[in-house]
């Protein structure tokens, strides 16, 4: 990330705003705030797939679910926070799996920048589908965000539900459901 070029343009946003950038409490913010882009936009330029980076065989063919996976991310639009859980189900193919921490890792990839709802919850299904060769792979976000509730519209506590659904979970609804009930009621 090009450091200065943040600070420059965070400088010109307060002296936009009419801030005095000299007070001493901004003079450190437009260091402070690239630093923190660089954190909380830390997964761009990469791939979340490449977070998939071990397997196992395991007698284990039936469904591996992780839930409530935390994530943050920042909407594209706004550049505020949109933030909440996800859920990611999938079946293995001949016992193919990953490391449990491997799931939450393509969650922080692929939200860490700027994002919209639905092409996290893309990436995160592409990313184990063409890994893992899953036999199916379910997820499930639920966001709230900030740009609907801080400023805008102002619906607080209002949340987008997004779910992408591959291979047996899409063609089998006997095993949606099952990924479905087991998201909801655990
Ligand atoms: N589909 C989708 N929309 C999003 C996401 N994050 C924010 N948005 C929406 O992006 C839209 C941008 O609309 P614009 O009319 O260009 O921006 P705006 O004038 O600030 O709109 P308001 O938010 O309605 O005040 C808004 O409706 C936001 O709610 C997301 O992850 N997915
Ligand atoms: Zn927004």
């Amino acid at each position: 990330m090009d450091k200065k070029k943040i600070m420059d343009g965070v400088k010109l946003i307060l002296e936009g705003m009419g801030e005095d950038i000299n007070r001493e409490g901004l003079i450190d913010t437009p260091d402070r705030v690239a630093r923190m882009f660089g954190e909380i936009c830390g997964g761009l330029h990469k791939d979340p797939a490449d977070e998939i980076s071990v397997f196992f065989h395991v007698e284990h063919n039936d469904m591996v679910l992780v839930k409530d996976i935390q994530f943050y991310s920042l909407c594209e639009h706004h550049l505020l926070p949109f933030y909440g859980k996800v859920h990611i189900a999938y079946i293995p193919e001949d016992g193919k799996v990953t490391g449990l921490s491997k799931l939450a890792r393509v969650v922080d990839v692929a939200s860490k920048k700027p994002q919209l709802q639905e092409r996290l919850n893309s990436e995160i299904v592409e990313a184990l589908m063409s890994k893992l060769s899953a036999k199916g792979v379910l997820v499930v976000i639920e966001a709230e965000h900030m740009c609907m509730t801080m400023r805008g519209i102002q619906k607080t506590g209002s949340k987008t539900i997004t779910s992408g659904v591959r291979g047996i979970f899409r063609t089998n609804l006997a095993t949606r459901e099952e990924g479905l009930s087991l998201i909801k009621h655990m």
